[in-house]
């Protein structure tokens, strides 16, 4: 089934203390970026990729992007000030019936998840990737314990997240109306009280954030060249 894909590559890695977008970081010699689109290049099913950028990494991104397979539908929109802004403007440039989200900073995401997700979204309306959480998870205040939260259906969630296009926009838009920001476009599909589905992905399928996600990455890398 057809998709497109918004993914966000907007913003400023703060927290990897690059000094610059992580997404031009090269793992195994190849920027992260790249890692990402792979997957999104090779899927026939995936007919446009609508990669939202800061202006000034414009051009950085073009350059990197040169000759590679998933070029020739690669839309550029410019990013917002927080992630939930770069996804309503990609929102612009899309079209068709099943729209995903993917962070730019997942690169190790697998085929299996996204064909998942894509059906449950054209059967439910909204299906995203997730992990059960394997950690006791418990609410803190002031550093002491308040809360321990039952690990019991409790799910870690990734990217992508897949919906149909117009349920994504209006929640999009709803989210404006209530100037609510969320953490991922999943959130926003809840409070206008839309059924979201969990696809369960791969514990491995982790988002670059800080430097030691660096280490998992090179490890994660070498161990799916070893399996081949
Ligand atoms: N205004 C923003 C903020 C984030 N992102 C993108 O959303 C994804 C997930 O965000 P995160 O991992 O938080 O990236 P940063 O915001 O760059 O990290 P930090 O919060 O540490 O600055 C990343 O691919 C990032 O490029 C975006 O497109 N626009
Ligand atoms: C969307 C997301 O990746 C789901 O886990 C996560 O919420 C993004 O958070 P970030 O702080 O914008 O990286």
């Amino acid at each position: 089934m057809d998709y497109q894909v918004i993914i966000p590559a907007a913003g400023s890695g703060k927290r990897m203390g690059a000094g610059r977008n992580k997404l031009f970081i090269e793992v195994t010699g190849k920027p992260v970026i790249l890692h990402t689109l792979d997957v999104f290049a090779s899927d026939l099913y995936c007919k446009k990729i609508i990669l939202a950028v800061q202006p000034n990494d414009e051009n950085h991104f073009k350059d990197i992007l040169a000759g590679h397979p998933g070029n020739g539908k690669i839309d550029f929109v410019y990013g917002g000030h927080e992630r939930q802004h770069s996804v309503y403007n990609g929102l612009k440039a899309a079209s068709g019936e099943i729209i995903l989200v993917h962070d730019g900073a997942r690169p190790f995401i697998r085929q299996h998840t996204i064909s998942r997700l894509v059906q449950s979204a054209h059967d439910n309306g909204a299906a995203i990737a997730a992990v059960p959480v394997k950690d006791t998870i418990k609410r803190a205040d002031q550093n002491q314990v308040v809360e321990t939260v039952d690990r019991l259906g409790l799910w870690q969630i990734q990217t992508p997240q897949a919906f149909r296009l117009p349920i994504l926009i209006r929640a999009h838009e709803q989210a404006i109306e209530q100037d609510y920001l969320g953490t991922d476009e999943a959130s926003l599909v809840e409070k206008v009280g839309l059924p979201v589905m969990i696809i369960e992905s791969d514990y491995d399928n982790i988002k670059l954030t800080t430097p030691e996600d660096l280490y998992f990455a090179e490890a994660i890398l070498a161990k799916r060249k070893n399996l081949g």
